[in-house]
């Protein structure tokens, strides 16, 4: 490398990390995955122990890594057939492969301008800021590792693609898997309720993602955005969003309804058929499987309601292919860095995206007085 690597400037890139949350692949790795996943965050450790009984009940391994090592396998493929030889890499923030030893790896095989795909949809601390900073964690221990790193002519830039939330790809392959659920659920003399999940956060977290101007709550409008374009893709009038697996001491507000409250209510309210669609997440992972295909469906089964949960979007076509556009749009350096999410070595999120919304703007000049 001869040039300074300037981030925000038009450079090629010579690679992509697919970037995740990751999960334990053995019963050895449940509690120490745990422990990453918190850092220190509160919660309480009778959460973090019933936790670990959920991923024990797969013994302890969790489908996200297989899941993930798909969804690669499949973009693969698919720059293949655009003739894109990029290779794909993963890491993750929580469990092996960690993301600080891919991108020493990387860094190793010689790459120094990385696409970063995240498998969050999503803007808001958990969805998107948390991403950012592990992208500047990745790099600082990079400099650590490899001094070169940190020097203009070693220096690396990795840079986040933008949220795919509003995707008509992630809408199309929501709402197919929407129809298949229905059809799946099978006759009956009233459609059923469509009800929509995605991961709870605490309401202050919520709150303080996107513009004050806007009154925060940038995560959970985006949420229902997307969840009202899979109900206008399909023609339903009438759904609900609610979200699931809060953790967290009961006396602090999270998201709510949850998900098994609200199939309550709705047997309440005389509904019998629910299609639940979990659009907070893109692939079949734990708090899929467990909070929803187990917790959820005992209750509806307790309540003797029809129930079926539609799938994530995974590995559909559509959705692959909406990464395989990110990279070969971004790949040449061209394509829009204002777009949310977007930015470089963890540093360019705005407040319009997931910079709290109670930091105060400061003038970028100071003013005359
Ligand atoms: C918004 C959001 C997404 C969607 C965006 C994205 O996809 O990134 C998401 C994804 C995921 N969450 C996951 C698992 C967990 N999340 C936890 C904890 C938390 N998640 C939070 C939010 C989110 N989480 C929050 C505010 C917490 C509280 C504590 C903290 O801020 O850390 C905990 C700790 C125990 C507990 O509290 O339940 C676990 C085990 C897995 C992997 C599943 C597998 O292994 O297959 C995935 C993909
Ligand atoms: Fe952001």
């Amino acid at each position: 490398m001869t040039s300074s690597l300037a981030p925000g400037g038009p450079v090629p890139f010579d690679a992509v990390l697919f970037l995740s949350f990751g999960g334990p692949d053995g019963p050895q790795d449940v509690m120490p995955f745990l422990e990453n996943v918190t850092r220190g965050r509160g919660i309480p450790r009778e959460r973090l122990e019933s936790v670990a009984e959920h991923y024990l009940h797969f013994g302890g391994v969790s489908p996200i890594n297989r899941l993930n090592l798909d969804m690669i396998d499949a973009l693969r493929a698919d720059l293949g057939r655009r003739g894109i030889d990029l290779p794909v890499y993963f890491g993750n923030r929580n469990w092996n492969p960690m993301v600080e030893d891919t991108l020493a790896e990387m860094y190793r095989s010689g790459h120094r301008r990385i696409l970063v795909f995240p498998t969050s949809a999503w803007g808001g601390y958990s969805g998107c800021r948390q991403y950012h900073e592990d992208i500047a964690r990745a790099v600082a221990a990079l400099a650590e590792r490899e001094p070169a790193s940190a020097t203009p002519a070693g220096s690396v830039l990795l840079r986040k693609l933008p949220q795919y939330w509003s995707h008509p790809a992630f809408v199309a392959a929501g709402a197919d898997a929407v129809r298949r659920a229905v059809d799946q659920l099978g006759p009956g003399e009233v459609a059923p309720r469509l009800v929509f999940t995605a991961h709870s956060v605490p309401n202050s977290a919520d709150a303080a993602s996107g513009p004050a101007a806007d009154g925060g709550g940038l995560y959970s409008r985006q949420v229902m955005a997307a969840s009202q374009a899979v109900a206008d893709a399909l023609g339903v009038a009438d759904f609900d969003q609610v979200w699931q697996s809060r953790s967290g001491p009961p006396q602090i507000p999270w998201l709510e309804p949850d998900i098994c409250d609200h199939l309550e209510d709705l047997h309440a309210q005389g509904v019998r058929r629910v299609v639940v669609y979990p659009v907070g997440f893109i692939s079949d992972h734990l708090e899929v499987v467990w909070d929803l295909d187990n917790e959820a469906a005992d209750v509806a089964e307790r309540l003797g309601m029809d129930y079926v949960r539609a799938d994530t979007v995974g590995t559909d076509p559509r959705f692959i292919e909406m990464i395989g556009d990110f990279v070969e749009t971004y790949a040449t350096g061209a394509g829009d860095l204002s777009a949310m999410g977007c930015g470089d070595n963890g540093r360019t999120c705005r407040e319009r995206c997931c910079v709290p919304a109670a930091r105060p703007t400061r003038p970028a000049v100071a003013q005359p007085s």
